[in-house]
């Protein structure tokens, strides 16, 4: 099976004082949610953050049944593309599923087929109704990624899609995601409000 890659180097600035990724949601630390979804259908997780955030993150995986690693920012703040890049860099395997850590209604149905549609590629990337690439929840094969994400940083250009055109990807349009799961799996938590609201969602 392939690898996870949970990004988590983010400053959390619009959520405040507190990291998101160890927010407890509903009795669930939100990164942990994310991981617990995806862990069906990957076989290693990777977690990227800081070395300040990592006592916290290991604390809320420990009891993780995968096995799990640490890919730390040697340079933080450097963007979520650095954190991709970090993360893939950590992979041993074929493909990798790159989620961020804000993503708790992840959905492994959706993950699975982005696998699918990945194979023979080198990157599978969703594409919601909205024209945005979904980067932060897509697979890749990680060496083409890494050297990708290492030439778009050398050149100094920080759009989070500029990787990409540098790779043989596929894009995976809304109508064909919402044939294998739900759209819920691309909403992200940023802001307190946004973080209550996923609270009760989860509260049975
Ligand atoms: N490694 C690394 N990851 C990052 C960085 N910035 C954002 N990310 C991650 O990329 C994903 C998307 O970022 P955002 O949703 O903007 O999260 P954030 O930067 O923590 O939040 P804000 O400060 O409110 O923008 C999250 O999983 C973040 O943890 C960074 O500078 N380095």
């Amino acid at each position: 099976m392939p690898a996870g890659v949970i990004l988590a180097g983010g400053r959390s600035t619009r959520f405040g004082e507190q990291d998101k990724a160890v927010a407890d949601l509903a009795g669930v630390p939100m990164l942990r949610r994310v991981a617990d979804r995806i862990g069906g259908v990957v076989d290693e997780l990777v977690i990227n953050c800081r070395e300040d955030q990592r006592d916290a993150i290991e604390e809320a995986v420990c009891d993780y049944p995968n096995p799990t690693k640490f890919a730390i920012d040697s340079d933080p703040d450097q963007g979520p593309m650095a954190g991709i890049r970090t993360g893939l860099a950590a992979c041993d395997d074929e493909y990798a599923f790159v989620v961020a850590c804000d993503m708790p209604f992840v959905d492994s149905e959706l993950v699975n087929y982005l696998f699918e549609r990945a194979e023979g590629h080198e990157a599978a990337v969703p594409r919601l109704g909205d024209g945005w690439f979904q980067t932060t929840h897509a697979v890749y094969e990680p060496n083409p990624m890494v050297e990708a994400c290492d030439t778009a940083l050398g050149e100094e250009k920080r759009k989070i899609v500029e990787p990409l055109f540098e790779l043989d990807y596929v894009v995976v349009e809304e109508e064909e995601l919402q044939k294998y799961g739900s759209l819920e799996s691309f909403e992200n938590v940023n802001t307190k409000a946004e973080f209550e609201a996923a609270v009760q969602r989860f509260r049975p």
